[in-house]
This record gives structure tokens, sequence and C-alpha cells, in this order.
């Protein structure tokens, strides 16, 4: 792994869907041509406002192939993944008469690429869409996979397709104009598949976390192979979720729960850190995770600026919204914990005191 060479990394095609590949590097665009493929003639570039050149830069240099391209510019972050949102992306593409041989491209964070994603997967029953992603984030996750959604009042990712992207275009370049606070962020997602998968990524950040927090740091690309990696093999066998896939969720149950409780307003990643921490702390009183590997949590996660806490008071709330986590089976919780380092499971309708013991670790 290099930062110069373009990196390939293959998703298997299961469920019935095509395989792709995911492609790290720089000055990736000029693979869009051959992932569109020869029977598009309508792009619709979806993008964000922050991107706003990039997604208009994007349109005329398809444009100038030949393609009639719209650019269908959608709000930043969580405030696209709405109903509202797709359903003015549903517009547009309506009045570009898009058909079922036309391509979506969802440039932008994984907010963007999930919202893309489901628009392609819900126009005409499914079309065909490549993502290419701008965030640490969304390179190392939400764009590889083929989970696309959205938000509802209830709670996060509610409403959603499994639609695998036919492509995914990770250009290093694009991380250099992100806010540290969305790159260190998207660092929650890497630090994840390090606990569930690859240690190695544990190693790379802890040799020097401040460079970690930076697209300049030493070991950038590797850090994101690693991650597309652990997702990619993943994937790969259990596209729809019925069961290894949930090792990907590690964080989340709670994570997702202090998101509804913000409306959306904390990012992703600094959610799921906090979730984290908590699952750590389950899975150590659950009697599974030995101390060192529950403590290195803190001191990795803490070490890049991720945050630990949320409120305690909060607690109640909390239990509620974690009610319509899709791991829920009936009434019953599901938590991915860690039998050890890189050894996920599932523990099942833990003792409510267990799990009010695992927050006073985390509450403040
Ligand atoms: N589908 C999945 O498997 C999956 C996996 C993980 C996360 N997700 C989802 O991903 C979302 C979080 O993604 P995120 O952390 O990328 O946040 P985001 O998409 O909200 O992006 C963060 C902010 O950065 C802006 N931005 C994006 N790229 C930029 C760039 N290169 N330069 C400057 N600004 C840029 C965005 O417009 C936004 O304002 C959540 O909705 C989460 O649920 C999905
Ligand atoms: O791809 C997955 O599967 C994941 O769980 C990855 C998560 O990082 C991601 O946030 C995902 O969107 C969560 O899925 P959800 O099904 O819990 O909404
Ligand atoms: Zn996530």
């Amino acid at each position: 792994m290099s930062n110069e060479a373009v990196t390939r990394i293959h998703v298997a095609g299961t469920a019935g869907t095509e395989p792709y590949d995911v492609l790290v590097g720089r000055q990736l665009l000029g693979e869009l041509p051959g992932l569109i493929g020869d029977k598009a003639q309508r792009i619709a570039v979806i993008h964000p406002e922050a991107l706003a050149e990039t997604g208009e830069a994007l349109r005329a240099d398809l444009a100038g192939q030949g393609y009639e391209a719209v650019a269908i510019q959608v709000p930043n972050a969580e405030e696209a993944k709405t109903a509202e949102v797709a359903a003015y992306c549903w517009k547009a593409l309506g009045q570009s008469n898009f058909t079922r041989t036309d391509v979506v491209v969802g440039v932008g964070g994984g907010a963007t690429t999930d919202l893309a994603g489901f628009v392609a997967a819900t126009w005409l029953r499914g079309v065909r869409w490549i993502a290419v992603p701008t965030t640490v984030l969304a390179m190392v996750d939400a764009a590889v996979g083929g989970k696309t959604g959205i938000n509802t009042a209830e709670g996060k990712n509610l409403v959603g397709a499994f639609h695998p992207p036919a492509g995914v275009l990770c250009d290093l370049a694009a991380l250099d104009s992100l806010p540290v606070h969305d790159y260190v962020s998207g660092l929650a997602e890497v630090i994840k598949a390090g606990f569930i998968a690859d240690p190695v990524i544990l190693d790379l950040i802890e040799s020097d976390p401040e460079a970690a927090r930076t697209p300049a740091g030493p070991h950038t690309a590797e850090l994101i192979e690693r991650s597309i990696k652990v997702k990619a093999d993943v994937v790969s066998s259990d596209l729809k979720e019925s069961g290894l896939r949930e090792i990907l969720n590690y964080g989340h149950t709670l994570g997702h729960a202090i998101e509804k409780n913000e409306r959306y307003k904390w990012r992703h990643g600094a959610a799921v850190a906090v979730g984290m921490h908590f699952a750590a702390e389950l899975g150590r009183l659950a009697g599974r995770l030995d101390d060192a590997t529950a403590d290195r949590h803190r001191t990795v996660l803490q070490a890049v600026g991720l945050p630990l806490h949320y409120r305690y008071d909060q607690w109640p709330k909390l239990v509620e919204n974690m009610k319509v986590d899709k791991k829920s089976r009936g009434n019953l919780l599901r938590f991915v914990v860690l039998d050890g380092l890189a050894r996920p499971t599932v523990l099942e309708g833990p003792d409510p005191a267990v799990l009010l013991a695992a927050y006073g670790e985390v509450g403040q």
C-alpha cells in the first residue's frame, strides 16, 4: 500500500448483485466513463452545497463528453437525508426524462452518498450509480457496501435499500479541503475497523495520533485502504446483513440513538465514538472484554480528539431511541460487543442494570 499508486479493492457480488471495485488514489475521475458504461445518455451528479464547484465542474466535464448532465445540489450533511430532499431529487430526475439506462453519480460525504444511492435505488425501481466519496468516513465506510437510505423523525436510516454502486472512486486529494472536525469524525469508523477486524489500524494511529488527524499524515492512504478492505470483505459475504455484517454496527446502537437525540446535528463519527466507548464498557461488564482492550478504546479515541462522553440524564431517551435500532428483534435489544481484540460478537438482551452501569462510564 502506498500514497502514490492507485489501489483497487474488490467487492464481490452477492445476493444477485454485480461485483465492483473501490479505487483509492488521486485523479481518478478518468475512471468515470468506464463505470458509466456505454448505455447512458443522461447523468445526474448529486452533490452537497459545500461541493458546489466540484459538482458543477464534474457536470460540465460530463457534458463535454456528450452526456446530458444535470447537477442536483442538496443540503450539506444530514439535512440531505430526508424524504423531502429525496423527493426533490426524484423531481429533478423526472424533469430530465431520466431512464433506466441513465446513471446517478453521488459526490460528497456519507450523507450525500447515502442519499444519492437511495435516489438511485428508488428511481424506476433502481438505476446504476457511482459513488465519489469526498470524506474519510464516506471513503472507508458509507460509499462501500450498498447500504443507502435516509433518516426519519423516528430514527436514523430507517428508510433505505441495499443497492450497491457500480464503482467507488476515492480521490485522496478531496480530503485536503475537509474541515478537521469532519476529518476526525471519519476516524471513528477507521478505529471501528481496527477494533472489529484489523488491529494494525490501531497501531498505526497510536504511533502518531496527531498526524492521523490530517490527510498529510504518513499513514493516511494505508489507514483508508485497510479500513475499506475490512468493509469490503464483510459486505462481500453478507450484503443484506443476515449475520456477519452486523459487526460493522459496532458502536452504532448507542451512536444512532445519540444522533437522533441531537436531531442529527452531531456528526455520525462523533456519536459512534461515544457508542464504541459504551460498547467497550458493556463488553467489559458482560465479562467478555479484557480491561486492556476496553481501556484502549478510551485512549485511541481520545488521542485523535473524538468524544467519549454524552449527557447522563439522557439515558431514558437513549434507551427509547435504541428500540428502533435495526438489530433489535421485537423487544430484544442487541449490541455488537467484543470478546477480545478483533473478535466481535452479538450480545442479546443484556440486563438493563448492566446497560445502565456501562452508561455510567459514558454519561456525564
Ligand atoms: N451507508 C453506509 O454504510 C454508511 C456507513 C457509515 C456512515 N454512513 C452515513 O454517512 C453519514 C456521515 O458521513 P460524513 O461523515 O462523510 O458526513 P457528511 O456527509 O455529513 O459530510 C460532512 C460535511 O462535509 C462536507 N464535505 C464533504 N466533503 C467535503 C470536502 N471534500 N471538503 C469540504 N467539505 C466537504 C459535507 O457537505 C458536510 O457538510 C451519516 O449519515 C452516516 O449515517 C453510512
Ligand atoms: O455497512 C454497515 O452495515 C454498517 O453498519 C456501517 C455503519 O458504519 C453505517 O453507519 C451504517 O449506515 C449503519 O447502518 P444501519 O443499518 O444501522 O442504519
Ligand atoms: Zn457508521
